[in-house]
């Protein structure tokens, strides 16, 4: 880019512009639906993603809504965006309403906090009574009667049009009062058919829901639910099914391991082989009761290959020590290497099967994305969950184990902040 940074003091031409990030283009992310949108007259096309730099406009929707990326200056020097200027405006008034916030917005104003682009209409006003609305199947529906729309002007309300017109906003700002901590004691609701009811949940009203994501949400962060019959039509409460597993009624004081009557670890030299899906908690049961004991610790993700979990496996055995291989085994060739070096040892090798089903292995992986803490692991994807349960044959003492422990998934935080995380539900 040729054209002079309009923010940096030094003036000079962005391209080289080594003093400040504040003219760097703004992503779009690609675009979903069919409705053709454009970036500064290039048409952006399904799957297509951008670029927007000062100035730019992005065009929603058949050109019909514009919107133009303007950076400036904040009042303490360069800012790179809009967005950031909100955020510490945002922080100030932590605590509390501010008397400025209850005052109407002045102008309209994009900002943006980390990947979510929230956008206030010039004369919205703070409100300790909030309500969010979610838009298709809820406000909007089909014209066609089709599921999805058949073309862009394939829509009509469902409720009144000044409805809309006061929804559009509010589900945006309504996350924002809670996030940014500043209206823990507002009255919020949402609203949606993402709800989770089963098919025939009504008289007439055959089709389950197609999600309960939204229902889900507002469970998460505490906000009343409410499908649209419920609000709008004032239907008595449907039933719903949540999700099979439910990561609020997880018992931290449950039974860890069975039989209760075995020991985790033993005084003399042996081999503990994990079984268990991956994100099992494997890693944290071994690095919790076992290693603290003197176990050498054998990881295929850390030492690379099976053949090299074998080797560190003959290594500690010669000098003596016990060792617990922490990688997922399905089957019983597998586990069978590890049975091998121990009865090439004269040791005993002891099997422990980590019960945690699925649902919660996949729950515990999303965790881990999300926790600053465990981000770092490799990421797991579905295939690997689905290979483990194909391949997988419950361990027998016929393979050589000389026991096998049940180990459970039994929740355990180290702070306060990892355990609310922990305790959302995280499909949908
Ligand atoms: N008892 C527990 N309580 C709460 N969270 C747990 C517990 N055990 C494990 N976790 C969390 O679940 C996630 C997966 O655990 P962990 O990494 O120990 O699994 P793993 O079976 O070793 O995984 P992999 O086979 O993919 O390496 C981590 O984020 C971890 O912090």
């Amino acid at each position: 880019m040729s054209a002079h940074c309009p923010l940096c003091p030094l003036l000079l031409p962005h391209s080289s512009c080594a003093n400040c990030n504040c003219y760097s283009p703004m992503s779009i992310s690609p675009q979903l639906g069919p409705n053709p949108s454009s970036l500064d007259g290039e048409k952006l096309g399904r799957g297509q993603s951008g670029k927007l730099s000062h100035g730019g406009t992005l065009y929603l929707v058949n050109q019909s809504h514009p919107f133009t990326l303007n950076y400036s200056l904040s009042s303490n020097g360069i800012t790179s965006s809009t967005a950031q200027r909100g955020l510490k405006a945002a922080d100030k008034t932590k605590g509390g309403t501010s008397s400025k916030e209850k005052e109407a917005h002045l102008k309209s104003s994009w900002q943006q906090f980390g990947s979510l682009m929230v956008y206030t209409a010039a004369g919205v006003k703070g409100s300790d009574k909030i309500a969010g609305f979610d838009i298709d199947g809820c406000i909007i529906t089909t014209k066609s009667g089709k599921v999805f729309p058949t073309a862009p002007d394939d829509w009509k309300y469902v409720c009144t049009p000044q409805l809309f017109l006061f929804i559009f906003l509010i589900p945006f700002y309504l996350i924002l009062l809670r996030v940014t901590n500043k209206c823990l004691s507002c009255d919020l609701h949402l609203c949606s058919d993402a709800a989770g009811r089963p098919e025939n949940w009504a008289l007439g009203k055959k089709k389950k829901d197609f999600s309960c994501s939204d229902r889900l949400f507002a469970l998460n962060i505490g906000l009343q639910f409410y499908t649209p019959e419920e609000y709008f039509l004032g239907w008595k409460r449907a039933p719903y099914n949540l999700p099979e597993l439910n990561p609020t009624k997880l018992d931290s004081a449950a039974r860890l391991y069975d039989p209760p009557s075995a020991s985790l670890t033993s005084g003399d030299t042996e081999v503990i082989v994990a079984v268990g899906f991956p994100a099992s908690g494997k890693s944290t049961f071994f690095h919790t009761h076992v290693i603290p004991k003197g176990y050498v610790y054998v990881n295929r993700d850390t030492l690379g290959s099976w053949q090299n979990c074998v080797s560190a496996c003959e290594r500690a055995l010669k000098e003596g020590r016990s060792v617990t291989v922490d990688n997922t085994n399905p089957d019983p060739e597998s586990r069978k290497r590890y049975v091998d070096v121990a009865k090439a040892a004269g040791v005993p090798c002891r099997c422990f099967h980590f019960s945690a089903t699925l649902e919660q292995a996949k729950h515990n992986n999303r965790f881990r994305e999300m926790a600053p803490s465990d981000s770092k692991h490799a990421k797991v994807n579905d295939m690997v969950f689905h290979s483990y349960k194909k391949h997988f044959q419950a361990p027998a003492l016929s393979e050589g184990f000389s026991e096998i422990l049940q180990i459970h998934f039994v929740p355990s935080f180290k702070d306060k902040q990892s355990e609310t995380l922990f305790r959302q539900f995280s499909e949908g």
